[in-house]
C-alpha cells in the first residue's frame, strides 16, 4: 500500500511525532468482542519482542563517552557507567512502550564497540598479540601502539561495520560469560527479565577470517566443534538464569552452510542443561536453511517476513515462530494489513522486528519537517506491540514492488575517440590528482553549524567556503598536482550534501545510526520522486576553475552511492529510485560541462555495498547499477573526461562491473587492500597510499608502487592518486604526503623517457 494511504489507519502524528499510537483505529475496532480474528497462538515465547536495539544513545552519549575515554580524559569505570545508564534507559523505555512480558526485552545487545568483537571476547578468541595490550578490547577494535587493529568490514548488506575475528587452528575457545550474565543481572536488578542475545556459532565462524600464519586451506568453520563446546558452557551458565536465549544466525539467509547449521543446532539443542533456544535469521529469506535448522530440536525460530514468507516454515509447527514484520532497516511505518497477512501466512506465534533496530535512528521525537509515514526505533516498538495485540489476519501477502520496464545501459562514444578528444587537456604521462576532499577544518565545521543555526549570514558562510577553495587551489598548485579539485569544503557529507539540494529527500536533525564503533551517520530519507531544482556544485567548481589554468575536476556522488547511504522509499523498486537519482546527477553533469568544467568525477564507493547477499541476484543488481551510473554520465561529450572513484571494499568481486561503468579514469583504493590493476581497459589510478592512517608515505615507496603498476598497465593509462579523499587528515599530513606522491610521479615519468 502506498504510504499516503497507510496514513489513514493511524492516529495523526503529534507535532513532534510523540503521539504515534500505531493502528489505533484498527485496535479499537478489532478489540470489540465478536470481531473475529485469530489471536496469536503464543507458545511460551513472549507475544511481542524486538531482536535488538540501538546502543549509541539517543543523543550519541556512547560516542562522546568513548571519545573522552580514548582521549585519556576518563577511565574505564566512567565509560562503563555510561554503558550501564544507557542500558537501563533503553530497557525502561522499551518496557514503557509495551514490551512487558518476561523475555520480551533483549539483553547483551549493548556493545562498547561491536557485537561481533564482543562474541570473540565471549569465546576468548582474542589473538595472542593483543593480550598484552593495556586494553585488549580496544586494541583489537582500534589498534594500540604499534599494533594495528583487526580488520573491519560490512555487516551483511547494511552500513554497519563489524570487527572481523581471527581464528587460528589452535585458538583456545572457552566461555567468558561475564558480559552476558552481567547484563542479565543488571536488568533483573531493575525489575526486568530479559532474553540474552548471542551471536550464533555458525555466523560467528563464517564471518571470521583465518589468522595470519594459519595453513592454507584452513577455514575457521573447521573449528565448529570447539566453538560449540564453548557455547555449551555458555548455555549451561545461562540455564538457570534466563528462560530463553536468542542465537543470531543471519548467515542463514546466505547461500550454503546447511551441514554446519544442522550439526551446530543438533548439538546445542541436545544439551542436557540449557535455556530455550530461539534461532534468529534476518536480512532476507532463510527458507533454504530452515530444513537444516528444523531437524534440530531448537524451540523457536525468528524469520524476516518483510520481503515475503519463507518456504518450509511448516517444519516449525508446534514451536515458536517469531514473525519479523516490522522492518528493522527501513524507516517507514508498517502497513498493518500486510503485516498481519504475513503473520498469518507464516503461522507466526509472536511478532517482532525483522532484525535488530540497530540500523534505524532512535525516535521521531524532536524531529520536525520530515515527511509523514515514518517510524524510527521507538515507533517501531510500538508497532510490534500493537500488531501482537491485533494478531494475524489472513489476507493477500503483498509482493515487493517490481521494477517498471527495462533499462539498458546507455553508451558514450568509443574510448579511443574520447581519449583523443581529451588530449587537449594537456596532461603529462602519469597525471597526478586527488580524490576530491581536502582537510575539513574545525573552523569549517563550526561555520556550517553557525549558518544552519542562523548565527552566521549565508553570504558570510559562502565567502568562507570560497576562501577555503582558494586555499586548496593554492596548495595544489604549489605541490604541482596536474588535475586539481576544489576540496569539497561546502560538504558535510558526500551524500547528505546532495540530498539537501535535491527534491524528494529529507534530512533529520538527530537521526544518527551507528556505522562502526563511535562513528555514526545521519542517512537522508528519500521519500518522494527525486528531482534537481537547480545546479548544486557548479558555483564552487567554476569558482575553483577561475583561480587556475590547470583543469579542475568537478566532483559528484553517484546514484548508487546516494541510494546506498540513504533510507529510500519502498513503494517503487530500488532500481527505479536509483534511476531517478541518476537523472538528477546527469543534469548536474550537463551543467558542469556547460560551465566549462572539462573533468568530472562521479564517485561510486558504495557500488559493492549493495551487492545482494544471494549469488543468484547479483548479476541483475550489477546490471542496473551500471545502467544507473551510465545514465548519470553518458550525456557527457567525448571531450569531457569522466572519472569515477571506488573504495572501502574488495573491488575484486565487482571488477567487471567497475569496468562496465565505462569511466575514462577510475581511481580505486589499492594501497590498503592491495588491489591489482591488470583488468582495466581505460585510465586507472590505483591508490598509492592509505589515507586512513596518519603515516606519511615515503617517496620511494610510492615509486615502487608505480613501477609495480606499470608492469600491468601502460604509462598512457596510469594515474597517480591517493586511496580516497583527504578530509579526515590534517594539512601538514596532506602536504607531506602529496609532495612525495608528486615527486614519485616525476621520478617515474623521467625513467619512461
Ligand atoms: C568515500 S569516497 C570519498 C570521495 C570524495 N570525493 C572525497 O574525496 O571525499
Ligand atoms: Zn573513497
Amino acid at each position: 500500500m502506498p504510504r499516503h494511504q497507510r496514513e489513514a489507519l493511524d492516529v495523526p502524528q503529534g507535532r513532534h511525532g510523540d503521539q504515534y499510537r500505531p493502528f489505533a483505529a484498527l485496535i479499537d475496532r478489532e478489540k470489540r468482542p465478536g470481531c473475529g480474528h485469530d489471536p496469536l497462538v503464543t507458545t511460551e515465547f513472549p507475544s511481542a519482542t524486538i531482536l535488538g536495539y540501538p546502543r549509541i544513545g539517543p543523543d550519541r552519549e556512547l560516542k562522546r563517552a568513548l571519545e573522552e575515554h580514548w582521549a585519556g580524559r576518563t577511565g574505564r569505570a566512567e565509560l562503563e557507567a555510561t554503558g550501564r545508564r544507557l542500558r537501563a534507559e533503553s530497557w525502561r523505555r522499551l518496557h514503557e512502550l509495551g514490551l512487558r512480558e518476561p523475555g520480551a526485552l533483549p539483553s547483551n545487545t549493548f556493545s562498547l564497540y561491536d557485537h561481533v568483537l564482543d562474541a570473540a571476547v565471549m569465546l576468548d578468541a582474542v589473538p595472542e598479540r593483543y593480550r598484552g595490550a593495556a586494553d585488549p578490547y580496544f586494541a583489537m577494535a582500534r589498534g594500540a601502539d604499534g599494533l594495528p587493529p583487526l580488520r573491519m568490514t560490512k555487516w551483511f548488506d547494511t552500513n554497519y561495520h563489524y570487527i572481523v575475528p581471527e581464528i587460528a587452528p589452535r585458538t583456545a575457545f572457552r566461555a567468558v560469560a561475564d558480559k552476558v550474565l552481567g547484563e542479565l543481572a543488571e536488568a533483573r536488578a531493575l525489575g526486568y527479565e530479559t532474553r540474552p542475545v548471542l551471536l550464533g556459532p555458525v555466523t560467528f565462524l563464517r564471518l571470521a577470517q583465518a589468522a595470519p600464519g594459519a595453513p592454507g586451506g584452513f577455514d575457521p568453520l573447521d573449528r565448529l566443534d570447539d566453538v560449540l563446546d564453548a557455547y555449551g558452557e555458555l548455555l549451561a551458565a545461562l540455564a538457570g538464569e534466563a528462560a530463553w536465549v536468542q542465537l543470531d544466525e543471519p548467515i542463514l539467509v546466505v547461500d550454503g552452510g546447511s551441514p554446519a547449521v544442522r550439526h551446530a543446532y543438533r548439538r546445542l539443542a541436545g544439551l542436557p542443561t540449557r535455556p530455550r533456544l530461539l534461532v534468529a535469521s534476518y536480512f532476507g529469506d532463510a527458507g533454504d536453511a530452515l530444513p537444516a535448522l528444523a531437524v534440530a530440536p531448537v524451540d523457536g525460530v525468528a524469520v524476516d517476513l518483510t520481503h515475503g514468507v519463507p518456504r518450509n516454515l511448516e517444519l516449525f509447527e508446534g514451536r515458536s515462530v517469531v514473525g519479523g514484520v516490522v522492518s528493522g532497516r527501513e524507516v517507514w511505518r508498517t502497513d498493518p494489513d500486510a503485516a498481519r497477512a504475513r503473520l498469518a501466512a507464516a503461522g507466526a506465534t509472536s511478532v517482532s522486528t525483522s532484525c535488530s533496530l540497530l540500523h534505524v535512528p532512535y525516535t521521531l521525537r524532536g524531529e520536525s519537517g520530515l515527511p509523514s509515514g515514518l517510524a524510527f526505533a521507538e515507533e517501531k516498538v510500538a508497532e510490534v506491540v500493537a500488531l501482537a495485540a491485533l494478531g494475524p489476519k489472513a489476507g493477500p501477502v503483498p509482493v515487493p514492488p517490481r521494477p517498471a520496464g527495462e533499462v539498458r545501459a546507455e553508451s558514450r562514444g568509443p574510448y579511443e575517440a574520447r581519449a583523443a578528444a581529451q588530449r587537449d587537456l594537456g596532461l603529462p604521462a602519469l597525471p597526478t590528482t586527488t580524490i576530491g576532499s581536502f582537510p575539513q577544518t574545525g573552523e569549517l565545521r563550526a561555520a556550517r553549524s553557525a549558518v544552519a543555526a542562523g548565527r552566521l549570514p549565508v553570504a558570510e558562510y559562502e565567502a568562507r567556503i570560497e576562501a577555503e577553495i582558494a586555499r586548496v587551489i593554492r596548495e595544489q598548485e604549489a605541490l604541482g598536482l596536474d588535475v586539481l579539485v576544489h576540496g569539497e569544503p561546502e560538504r558535510n557529507d558526500m551524500v547528505q550534501y546532495f540530498a539537501e539540494h535535491l527534491d524528494g529527500f529529507a534530512v533529520t536533525r538527530n537521526g544518527w545510526v551507528q556505522s562502526y564503533g563511535s562513528r555514526c551517520t545521519r542517512p537522508p530519507i528519500l521519500h518522494g520522486d527525486v528531482s534537481r531544482p537547480g545546479p548544486i556544485t557548479v558555483r564552487w567548481a567554476t569558482y575553483a576553475q577561475s583561480l587556475t589554468a590547470r583543469p579542475v575536476k568537478g566532483m559528484l556522488t553517484g546514484p548508487v552511492t546516494i541510494v546506498a547511504w540513504s533510507f529510500v522509499r519502498d513503494d517503487i523498486a530500488l532500481r527505479d529510485v536509483t534511476m531517478q537519482v541518476a537523472d538528477a546527477v546527469r543534469a548536474e553533469v550537463a551543467d558542469l560541462e556547460a560551465a566549462g568544467v572539462r573533468v568530472i568525477q562521479v564517485d561510486e564507493p558504495a557500488l559493492r555495498e549493495l551487492l545482494p547477499l544471494r549469488r543468484e541476484e547479483r548479476a541483475g543488481y550489477l546490471a542496473w547499477a551500471v545502467a544507473a551510473y551510465r545514465r548519470a554520465t553518458s550525456g557527457a561529450a567525448d571531450a569531457t573526461q569522466i572519472h569515477t572513484h571506488l573504495c572501502y571494499s574488495d573491488a575484486g568481486e565487482v571488477l567487471e562491473a567497475i569496468d562496465a561503468l565505462d569511466a575514462d579514469v577510475t581511481s580505486i583504493e589499492a594501497a590498503r587492500s592491495g588491489f591489482a590493476v591488470q583488468e582495466f581497459s581505460r585510465g586507472i589510478g590505483p591508490g598509492v597510499y592509505d589515507i586512513h592512517s596518519p603515516r606519511i608515505p615515503g617517496r620511494d615507496e610510492v615509486v615502487a608502487r608505480l613501477r609495480r603498476a606499470l608492469a600491468a598497465v601502460p604509462a598512457s593509462r596510469l594515474w597517480v592518486n591517493p586511496d580516497c579523499g583527504l578530509k579526515t587528515r590534517t594539512y601538514d599530513e596532506v602536504r607531506a604526503s602529496l609532495a612525495n606522491v608528486v615527486g614519485a610521479a616525476e621520478i617515474v615519468r623521467k625513467s619512461l623517457k
